[in-house]
């Protein structure tokens, strides 16, 4: 998740003179309220831009857990500025003890995964001096990205722009996936999930190079109907793979993984009955089955969160890469298509995505496709290519003989949300000019469509498509 995405550099003057507002704003607020606190809420971001549509998203959600914290206080007034250009910010007037109420906001700013990126003022008759965090108890501001007196690296200039934009995109990107629960859910409801996961990818159109009910794409052996049939091929399988897991009693979850790929290797030779040969969902079965393994397994009890899945799932695949790629020189069969790439460009395709938690799903496709807005057809036509704009695809790679095509794929991705995406004729229309690019140059993106049914089968279970 890049939380600067589509954000807009400010200059010096802007900061400048909505300190001033800002400052001018607390004052008549004391005036206001004389007898009670004003808290000042906003973000700590370092660099020229200051606010972005997922800046303003960690805020608001931020601003729910702050509110949480001051529960216990009579909160008489208040009023945020979401759309400032200088970052979004606002202000609360509460009824309470003066230290109480900083020591609720301290508590935030020190247990929330996102409490660093917020600064917090506290301001009232008495000096705020006899409050300081140090008063309290508590350590200085530490920086976000080193751990060390955030003043002293500030002072020093100690870090670069771009490491302060990696610490706050990771303290973003994990808060968010903390935002986003699974809750306890029926095998019948996980099964059906993602069932309508493969078949809500397979009617999206239109796909470069990928199989639809308009056109075969850049696959002569497949059509919609081979995937229908793939799919309902699939179902026992799920099932299988969500039994297994939910009734998985051992603590090394690489075992509940071996028993779930012994029942992937059936499924594909059930896939591939149903195809006669062809290969649909081998991505699918392999990613879904995990996810539906994970989400059975860590929802026995109750809810679990993005976060905590994609633990399970690391769990899970600990051993993946290592134990399918090791010894490859002395395989007697034809490499498969990911082994290949493995031995020549070291890329560990889908079991390094499963390996490290899916990391373009969970963090970046997920919360893309739950903000996404317009059809269904719309919402997954954005998705598919926001999720071109970062794979690692194999399948690509394979048809087009070398990684370099990844290079082409995030222009291509790029160029699509330029032209305004889904919600614009100019950005269908490019879809149709690059699916006939696709299938003159013989190109499919079928991990890419791989990813977007992960998306969409996580999507349905917290109910956001
Ligand atoms: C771990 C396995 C998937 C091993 O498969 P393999 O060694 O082949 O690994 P990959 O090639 O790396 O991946 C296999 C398929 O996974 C999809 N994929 C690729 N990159 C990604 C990615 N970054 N993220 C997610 N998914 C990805 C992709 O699948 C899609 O494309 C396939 C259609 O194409 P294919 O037939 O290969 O190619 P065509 O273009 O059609 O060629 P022609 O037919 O025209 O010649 C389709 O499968 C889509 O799903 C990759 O192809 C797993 O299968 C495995 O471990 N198998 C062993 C048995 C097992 O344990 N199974 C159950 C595990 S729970
Ligand atoms: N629609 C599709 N076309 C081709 N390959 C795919 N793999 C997964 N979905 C696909």
């Amino acid at each position: 998740m890049n939380v600067f995405e589509n954000g807009r550099s400010i200059d010096l003057m802007s900061v400048l003179d909505n300190k001033e507002w800002r400052s001018h704003y607390q004052e008549r607020l004391k005036i206001q309220y004389p007898t009670a606190i004003i808290v000042s809420i906003k973000l700590n971001i370092p660099g020229p831009i200051k606010s972005s549509p997922l800046l303003k998203d960690s805020y608001n959600f931020g601003l729910r857990d702050i509110k949480q914290c001051l529960k216990q206080f009579k909160i008489v007034y208040e009023r945020f500025f979401i759309e400032n250009t200088t970052g979004p910010e606002g202000f609360l007037a509460v009824l309470g003890d003066l230290k109480a109420v900083k020591l609720a906001t301290i508590s935030f700013e020190e247990t929330s995964t996102i409490g660093r990126l917020f600064d917090i003022d506290i301001m009232a008759e008495q000096n705020e001096q006899q409050l300081s965090r140090r008063s309290l108890g508590y350590r200085a501001r530490t920086c976000f990205i080193c751990d060390k007196d955030a003043k002293t690296c500030i002072k020093q200039g100690v870090h670069t722009l771009e490491s302060g934009y990696d610490a706050i995109n990771k303290i973003c990107t994990i808060y968010m996936k903390k935002q986003i629960t699974i809750s306890k859910q029926s095998q019948d409801q996980i099964v059906r999930a993602a069932m309508t996961a493969l078949l809500y990818e397979v009617s999206l159109n239109p796909k470069p190079g990928l199989v639809d009910p308009v056109s075969n794409g850049a696959h002569s052996d497949m059509t919609v109907f081979t995937f229908i049939d793939s799919s309902l091929s699939l179902q026992q399988y799920f099932n299988e793979a969500y039994a297994i897991s939910h009734d998985f009693s051992g603590d090394d979850l690489t075992v509940m993984f071996e028993t779930l790929r012994q029942l992937g290797v059936r499924a594909e030779a059930k896939m591939c009955g149903a195809t006669h040969g062809v290969n649909t969902h081998k991505g699918a079965i392999f990613s879904l089955g995990i996810l539906i393994s994970a989400i059975a397994y860590g929802t026995r009890i109750g809810g679990v969160t993005v976060n905590d899945l994609q633990k399970i799932i690391t769990k899970m695949t600990v051993n993946l890469v290592q134990h399918d790629f090791k010894n490859l020189y002395k395989k007697k069969q034809k490499l498969t298509a990911g082994e290949q790439q493995y031995q020549q460009y070291r890329l560990p395709g889908i079991r390094g995505e499963a390996a490290a938690g899916f990391p373009i799903v969970m963090d970046m496709a997920l919360p893309f496709l739950l903000k996404s807005v317009g059809s269904t057809n719309q919402r997954l036509l954005d998705t598919l290519m926001k999720i071109a704009s970062s794979i690692v695809d194999t399948n690509l790679i394979k048809r087009a003989g070398s990684p370099d095509i990844l290079t082409e794929l995030k222009q291509w991705s790029a160029t699509y949300f330029e032209l305004g995406g889904s919600q614009t004729s100019a950005g269908i229309t490019y879809l149709k000019k690059l699916d006939v690019e696709f299938v003159q140059r013989h190109l499919s993106i079928g991990g890419t469509a791989d990813n977007l049914i992960s998306t969409v089968f996580l999507a349905r279970l917290v109910g956001g498509i």
